[in-house]
C-alpha cells in the first residue's frame, strides 16, 4: 500500500474501560504487528521532524521506546531512554508526575544527554501531558534543549498540548 493511502486510525484498536472504568484505551499493538504500517508511521514522523536538526531522541518507557528507537535509527541519531524509577543502573535524576490513570516517577541517566544537545521527545501518545512535561523537565536539568515532541496519537480533549511550553509538536493522529 502506498503511504498516502494509509488511514492510520484503522490500525488503532480502542478498548473501553482499560485499565480502569471510563478510559478508552488506544491500543497500538494492532499497528505495530503490521510491518508495512509500522514502517509508514515512522517514515511520516521522520519527514515531519527532520528539519529540527535533532542530535538525540529521548523516549519514555515503554511505548515511547517502540516509537523513539526506530525514529532515531531512521534519522541516524542516538536514543536516550527515560525509564520508570529504579530501572536504570547508573547515576540518575528523577521526577514525579500524574497520569490519566495514576501516578509515577521517571528517571534518566545523568550522562544520557550532553549539555547543548537538541533533543526530540518521542512517544506513542499524548494524553494529559504529564509524561512529556516530566520528560522535558529531566532533559532540561541535564542541559539538553527540547526542540520538539512527536507522537503517534494525541488525545486533544485532555489538553496535554498546553503543557508543552512552546515546543514544536507533531502528532500523526488526533482524537477529539
Ligand atoms: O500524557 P500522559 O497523561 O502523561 O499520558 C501518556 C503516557 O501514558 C502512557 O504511558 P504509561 O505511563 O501508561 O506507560 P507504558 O508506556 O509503560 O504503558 C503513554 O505511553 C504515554 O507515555
Ligand atoms: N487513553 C489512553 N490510551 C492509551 N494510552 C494512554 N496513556 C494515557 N491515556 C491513554
Amino acid at each position: 500500500m502506498s503511504k498516502a493511502s494509509y488511514n492510520f486510525k484503522d490500525y488503532i484498536r480502542v478498548i473501553p474501560d482499560f485499565p480502569q472504568p471510563g478510559i478508552r484505551f488506544k491500543d497500538i499493538t494492532t499497528l505495530l504487528k503490521d510491518g508495512a504500517a509500522y514502517r509508514a508511521v515512522i517514515d511520516e514522523m521522520k519527514a515531519a521532524v527532520e528539519h529540527l536538526k535533532i542530535d538525540v531522541i529521548a523516549g519514555p518507557e515503554a511505548r515511547g521506546f517502540v516509537v523513539g528507537a526506530p525514529l532515531a535509527l531512521a534519522l541516524g541519531v542516538g536514543f536516550a531512554p527515560i525509564r520508570k524509577s529504579g530501572k536504570l543502573p547508573g547515576e540518575t535524576i528523577t521526577a514525579s508526575y500524574d497520569l490519566e490513570y495514576g501516578k509515577d516517577q521517571l528517571a534518566m541517566h545523568k550522562d544520557a544527554i550532553t549539555p547543548g544537545q537538541r533533543v526530540l521527545i518521542a512517544d506513542d501518545l499524548l494524553a494529559t501531558g504529564g509524561t512529556i512535561a516530566t520528560s522535558m523537565n529531566l532533559i532540561r536539568q541535564l542541559g539538553g534543549e527540547v526542540v520538539g515532541a512527536a507522537f503517534l496519537i494525541e488525545l486533544a480533549y485532555l489538553n496535554g498540548r498546553e503543557k508543552l511550553d512552546g515546543v514544536e509538536l507533531f502528532s500523526l493522529m488526533t482524537y477529539e
